[in-house]
C-alpha cells in the first residue's frame, strides 16, 4: 500500500522534506497543511504535495507518517492539541524542530496514549524561509538527528530511517537533552552573537554613518544568519533558554579574558589567542583535505570567488571537464552578492576536490577556500 505522509508546515524545511522524500523509489502520497493558503498553493503547484488538507487534524488522521515542520512553539501547541485526534494505530510522528526537549515533553501526552513519537532535526537549513526556498537536496550529507521517546522504538526508528533515506541525510540518534546542549553551542548561541553583532553596527551608525558600506566579507560571513526568520529564532531562544543562559555566562567570561588580554597588551598572548582559535577552527573535520565527515556536514566542497561576468560558470566547468573531474553539485551562494559571487562546487571525494583546485589555480586567479 502507498505510504500516506502528512507534512504540517510547508516552509523551507517542510517543503524541502517533501521534495527529498519524493526522490525515493517507492511511491508516496503527500498530504500537506499550512496555515498560509499561498504556501499550500505553491507547494501543490510545485508538486511537493499531492493533496491539500483542510486542517492539520484532517491531514494527520489519514497519515502513516507525520512531520511537524512549524516553528517550535507552534509545534508544541499542535502536539498538545492533537491528544484528542484519531491517529492511525501504527502512525509514526516526528518533527523537524531545532529544539528537542520541550517538543518531547509536549509529545508525552500522545506517547502516553500509545502513539509513536520520534523527535527529529535535520542539521541543515538557511537564513531564507518559506516554501520558495525549499530544495530537494537541502539535507544531503547533513546530520539528521532523531530523538526517540523510548529505547523500545528500535523498529520504528529503523522505519523512519528508511523513509528518510532519499534525503541522503546522515541519521543519528541522540537524547533530547544532549541535542539541546550541543545545538546551543553550535547553532543557537552563534545565532544570538550574529544578531548582536548587527545590533552593534546599527547602534553606532549615528556616529559613523558610512560604516554599513564598509561591511565586507568578514562581517557578512559572520552575520549571514542574522537575516533568518525572527519567529523561528524567537521560539528556539525561548525553548532553549537555560542552555543559552549557560552559553552567555561562558561568553562573558571569554570576553572578560579578552578584555584583560588587551589591557595587558602582550603581543605573545594576543598571538596565542588567535593561534589557538585558528588551530581549533582548522581542525574542524570538514577542513581536512581527506575528511569524510564534517563537524555537521559531510562535504567535499570548494568555494570559489568568481567575478560577476557572463560565462564565468561555464569557464569553470570547462576547466574541470578538460581535466575529467566530475562534480556532484554546483551552486552560487549569496553571502557577498555585491562584491563577488561565490561558486560552491561539490566533489565525490577529497582527491577530486584537490585536483580541481590545482587545475583552477593554474587556469585562473580566482581565490578558493575549503570551509
Ligand atoms: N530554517 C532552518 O535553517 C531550519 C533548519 C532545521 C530545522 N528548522 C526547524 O524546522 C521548523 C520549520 O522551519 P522553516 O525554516 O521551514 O520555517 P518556515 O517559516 O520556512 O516554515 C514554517 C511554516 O509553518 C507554517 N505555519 C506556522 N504556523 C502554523 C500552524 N499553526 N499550522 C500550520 N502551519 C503553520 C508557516 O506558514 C510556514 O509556512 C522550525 O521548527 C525550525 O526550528 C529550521
Ligand atoms: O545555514 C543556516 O543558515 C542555518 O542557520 C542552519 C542551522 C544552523 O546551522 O544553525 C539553523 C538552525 C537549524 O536548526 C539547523 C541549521
Amino acid at each position: 500500500m502507498m505510504k500516506q505522509i502528512a507534512i504540517i508546515g510547508l516552509g523551507l524545511i517542510g517543503g524541502s522534506l517533501g521534495l527529498a522524500l519524493r526522490r525515493g523509489g517507492s511511491p508516496i502520497h503527500l498530504i500537506g497543511f499550512d496555515r498560509s493558503y499561498a504556501t499550500v498553493d505553491e507547494a501543490y503547484r510545485r508538486g511537493i504535495i499531492d493533496e491539500v488538507a483542510p486542517s492539520a487534524k484532517a491531514a494527520c488522521e489519514k497519515a502513516d507518517y507525520i512531520f511537524f515542520a512549524t516553528p517550535v512553539n507552534t509545534t508544541v501547541s499542535i502536539l498538545k492539541e492533537s491528544v484528542d485526534w484519531n491517529f492511525k494505530d501504527d502512525v509514526i510522528i516526528s518533527d523537524t524542530g531545532s529544539t528537542k526537549k520541550p517538543i518531547m515533553e509536549a509529545a508525552q501526552a500522545i506517547i502516553d496514549k500509545g502513539i509513536t513519537f520520534i523527535g527529529g532535526h535535520p542539521m541543515a537549513g538557511s537564513h531564507k524561509s518559506g516554501v520558495a526556498a525549499a530544495k530537494a537536496h537541502l539535507f544531503e550529507n547533513a546530520y539528521y538527528i532523531l530523538t526517540p521517546a523510548a529505547d523500545s522504538y528500535t523498529e520504528q526508528v529503523e522505519q523512519l530511517r528508511t523513509l528518510l533515506a532519499p534525503s541522503k541525510g546522515k541519521v543519528v540518534v541522540l537524547e533530547a537533552e544532549e541535542h539541546d546542549r550541543m545545538t546551543a553551542i553550535i547553532s543557537h548561541f552563534p545565532h544570538i552573537i550574529a544578531s548582536a553583532l548587527v545590533e552593534r553596527l546599527s547602534a553606532q551608525e549615528d556616529e559613523q554613518p558610512f560604516v554599513r558600506n564598509l561591511a565586507a566579507g568578514g562581517f557578512r560571513d559572520l552575520t549571514r544568519i542574522a537575516s533568518a526568520d525572527p519567529t523561528m529564532w524567537r521560539d528556539i531562544t525561548i525553548q532553549n533558554r537555560t542552555e543559552l543562559l549557560a552559553q552567555i555566562d561562558g561568553w562573558l567570561d571569554e570576553m572578560q579574558n579578552v578584555r584583560n588580554m588587551l589591557l595587558e597588551n602582550d603581543p605573545e598572548q594576543i598571538y596565542t589567542f588567535f593561534e589557538r582559535a585558528k588551530n581549533s577552527r582548522d581542525a574542524l573535520p570538514s577542513t581536512f583535505e581527506g575528511a569524510v565527515q564534517g563537524a555537521l556536514y559531510m562535504t567535499f566542497d570548494l568555494h570559489i570567488d568568481i567575478p560577476d561576468h557572463p560565462g564565468v560558470i561555464s569557464e569553470v566547468t570547462k576547466i574541470l571537464a578538460d581535466e575529467q573531474i566530475s562534480l556532484t553539485n554546483i551552486r552560487i551562494v549569496e553571502t557577498r552578492t555585491d562584491v563577488y559571487g561565490i561558486l560552491v562546487i561539490s566533489f565525490q571525494n577529497a582527491d577530486d576536490r584537490k585536483k580541481a583546485r590545482v587545475a583552477l589555480s593554474k587556469a585562473t586567479d580566482y581565490s578558493m577556500h575549503i570551509i
